[in-house]
């Protein structure tokens, strides 16, 4: 996507500085320290466990670090975040963004319009009235990014948003990944998915058991991965 970064406004830069994680006694994320700046697409890599939701719970401030600290320079920006299995309310879709827009704010005299035009965007319209909970796991990940989209965030946080998607909602998920993009939203996204990455990063952030392994351009680090960690994880070889 590094076609579109010169297009958009700026976000402010994410500072992790010597955050980490200590649970019980457990380092679950060592000392990181990592600058996120411009408004690129970051996919954030790394086998099972690496720390990869931490890092993004970190990020969007549902986790504090345990020492060392996260910041946002220039101001926290507006943010959102899509989680793999989406908290969506037991309401139908329709009132799920409705009520995602009176949380926010949004006089009640628009919030049906909005919230119908976002229903439109990911293809949901015709499931509006069907409560939220029964919708499937691509219909649930698209409502999810509705209500985030309708939230016009600075910075959209997902977290392995097409793990458990069949072939048609994954595209579906990374076209609307693309498409916040090109509205100016900053993209951190954590995945599993090699050929993912590939298609949607700009930078890539590799994490193994807790510890930052690299962070480079998206090109550089398919190209040539600076650590044979990195290596290996580009070659399947590295499992956990
Ligand atoms: N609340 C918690 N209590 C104890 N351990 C935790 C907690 N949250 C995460 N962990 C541990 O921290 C490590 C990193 O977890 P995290 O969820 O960040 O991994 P991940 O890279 O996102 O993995 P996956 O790809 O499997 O989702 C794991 O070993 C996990 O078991």
């Amino acid at each position: 996507m590094n076609d579109m970064s010169h297009q958009v406004p700026t976000v402010a830069t994410l500072h992790f500085e010597g955050a980490s994680v200590v649970h019980r006694g457990q380092v679950l994320l060592r000392p990181l320290t990592l600058s996120l700046s411009d408004e690129r697409c970051t996919l954030v890599m790394g086998p099972n466990g690496a720390g990869k939701s931490l890092l993004l719970r970190l990020a969007h401030g549902l986790l504090t670090p345990s020492a060392g600290r996260v910041h946002w320079q220039g101001g926290a920006p507006r943010q959102a975040m899509v989680f793999q299995r989406p908290v969506l309310l037991k309401r139908s879709a329709l009132d799920n963004l409705t009520y995602a827009l009176a949380v926010n704010g949004t006089p009640w005299q628009s919030r049906k319009n909005l919230a119908r035009k976002a229903l439109e965007h990911f293809g949901l319209a015709h499931l509006e009235k069907r409560p939220a909970r029964v919708l499937s796991g691509g219909e649930q990940q698209r409502l999810a990014l509705a209500r985030a989209w309708l939230l016009d965030p600075e910075v959209l946080f997902l977290d392995e948003p097409t793990a458990a998607l069949d072939p048609a909602s994954i595209r579906a998920v990374e076209e609307a990944v693309r498409d916040f993009h090109r509205r100016g939203t900053r993209i951190v996204m954590t995945t599993h998915d090699l050929h993912q990455a590939r298609r949607l990063a700009d930078d890539v952030v590799l994490l193994h058991e807790g510890s930052l392994v690299e962070h480079s351009a998206a090109a550089t680090f398919f190209t040539t991965p600076s650590s044979p960690t990195a290596r290996a994880f580009i070659e399947g070889e590295l499992v956990w």
